[in-house]
């Protein structure tokens, strides 16, 4: 089934709390819109030093993704009333059903068309966990045939198209048929949907459908939604000419001086326009956002990959967040949502799930959810995971790092990037041949100290920041000149001389200016 959550009602604002001895909570991300989710610190005693409380997890933390920074009710409700009406019920949605599949995959035998990665085994494996993720559809059937050219009109030949059709049809069970091609014009679905008898998908919708079960935010919905236009577009095409076809010239809705075809594509691209500001209106918040961050200087870090690679898992077990729902399903993670967690000194930094990555996925729906991926940009580290237990794990890799480079993220950002090979415990003695590649398990927990050890390294390169201990008088300004300055870590008072040692994680700048004010203070170098 296809449940369609409803709209969620921005929270109420939020007031960060201050909160001495142990990193700061990231809260004004919260404000700005953006879910952080902030792991239980009960479940971590003893990170907070020796002798000093640990203190509860901050208040009010929404989970997932919201809207918030709004300051006009009104004006919400009338955004809020433009949004249900975009995002109504589409006439391409497949429908809750269940459906019985056979998945018909079209190999390309010869020619300059042949893939050269992939082979016509895996690309129906993958044709049928597209199929798995949906909740009551199920393959009974995977058919392979033949094909010279996938991308023609009639993408069999004549003498396959015709056994395939004896076969199809002596299939009574199956209510379906996935042609595992990126897509075919509507003309071509509905004449074979006439000679098979059962409802024809190609990849696009079945993606399309999959992301319309799994988006839950706003943004996700109306990009959804916006990547159907040009399929409305298509079939509108379609249809008209078939009408004209039957009726002879086109016909004109009375008095308006408009064709059926005008009308329609007016109101599509009315529709456009108003998805298109509506988006737009969310990307305003979120740059917002993006300063807020980077004024409070919480390092930011994209957690990225291939679909069912184990993201979601991997941040999961980085945080020890609780409510984050890893899913053997394909785009089981559709919205960036970030989360908080703490890198070894306790430096408190956000990691940011993102949307999977998928072999020839349509590209429509690759350009709507780009400008979503725009924000890794952003981010201070991409960390790349790889399934390794895959069989085309390097097929993925590459396909990631393609992506990637089309997103024209700061070059930095790719030669920092940190490889991580997950699912090791399925395979025995796993060894990386990938230099700088880390062998980690998500599910298990191995292997993520030396992680957090590396991203940390990172984090500290690409910030510019330092990690110093300073000796402070307890008398003088300098405490609480680091306390504003200044992430401080941890505070060790020498009661005998009114002293403390004080751990910090500082910026260029801020140390800049520690070093002129405070010239007498000690400083310890790690
Ligand atoms: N054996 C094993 N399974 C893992 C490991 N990490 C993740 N998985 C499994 O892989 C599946 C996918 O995990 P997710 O964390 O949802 O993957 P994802 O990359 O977030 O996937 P999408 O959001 O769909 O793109 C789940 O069934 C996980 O339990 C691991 O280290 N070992
Ligand atoms: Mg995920």
């Amino acid at each position: 089934g296809c449940p369609l959550p409803s709209l969620r009602r921005p929270a109420p604002r939020l007031r960060p709390r201050v909160n001495h001895g142990r990193p700061r909570a990231p809260s004004g991300l919260s404000e700005a819109g953006i879910a952080v989710t902030w792991p239980s610190i009960a479940a971590r005693a003893g990170r907070g030093g020796p002798g000093r409380p640990v203190r509860p997890c901050p208040r009010g933390f929404r989970r997932g993704r919201g809207d918030g920074g709004r300051t006009r009710p009104e004006e919400e409700e009338e955004d809020e009333a433009e949004l249900e009406e975009l995002l109504g019920p589409s006439p391409l949605a497949v429908g809750p059903g269940a459906q019985r599949v056979a998945v018909v995959h079209p190999a390309v035998k010869w020619g300059p068309k042949k893939p050269q990665l992939t082979r016509a085994e895996l690309q129906i494996a993958e044709a049928v966990a597209l199929i798995d993720t949906l909740q009551n559809w199920t393959v009974l059937e995977k058919i392979i045939i033949p094909t010279k050219n996938p991308d023609k009109k009639f993408i069999f030949g004549k003498g396959n198209f015709q056994a395939l059709t004896e076969k199809i049809k002596k299939l009574p069970h199956v209510t379906a048929v996935f042609l595992n091609v990126e897509r075919i014009s509507s003309l071509t679905k509905k004449e074979l949907e006439d000679a098979w008898g059962v409802k024809v998908f190609d990849r696009y919708t079945v993606v399309l459908h999959i992301f319309r079960c799994n988006a839950r935010t706003k943004e996700a919905k109306l990009q959804i939604a916006l990547a159907e236009i040009p399929l409305l577009r298509s079939n509108l095409k379609n249809d008209v000419s078939r009408l004209d076809q039957q009726r002879g010239g086109s016909r004109y809705i009375m008095g308006s001086g408009e064709t059926f075809m005008e009308t329609q594509n007016r109101i599509l691209k009315e529709k456009e326009l108003k998805i298109r500001n509506a988006l737009e209106k969310l990307r305003r918040k979120r740059s917002l956002l993006r300063t807020q961050r980077r004024k409070r200087e919480f390092p930011i870090i994209s957690v990225m990959g291939y679909t069912n690679c184990g993201k979601t898992t991997l941040i999961k077990a980085l945080t020890g967040e609780a409510g984050l729902q890893p899913r053997d399903q394909l785009f089981a993670t559709l919205d960036i949502t970030a989360h908080a967690g703490y890198l070894p000194s306790h430096m408190a930094v956000i990691y940011v799930d993102t949307i999977g990555f998928l072999t020839d996925l349509p590209h429509n729906l690759v350009e709507s959810f780009s400008a979503t991926l725009e924000e890794v940009a952003y981010s201070d580290l991409i960390v790349h995971v790889r399934d390794i237990t895959h069989p085309e794990t390097i097929l993925q890799k590459a396909t990631v790092l393609s992506v990637l480079k089309n997103l024209n993220l700061p070059s930095y950002l790719l030669d920092s990037m940190v490889e991580v090979h997950n699912k090791v415990d399925l395979i025995e003695r796993y060894k990386p041949t990938e230099e700088n590649a880390l062998a980690i398990s998500a599910l298990h927990g191995h292997g993520l100290e030396e992680l957090k050890e590396e991203i940390e390294k990172k984090i500290l390169t690409a910030t510019g920041k330092k990690i110093l201990t300073v000796n402070i008088n307890l008398e003088g300004p300098q405490l609480s000149w680091l306390y504003k300055e200044a992430t401080v870590q941890e505070v060790e008072v020498m009661p005998e001389d009114g002293t403390a040692r004080v751990k910090v994680i500082i910026g260029n700048s801020a140390f800049g200016r520690y070093r002129n004010l405070f010239p007498n203070s000690k400083i310890f170098m790690p």
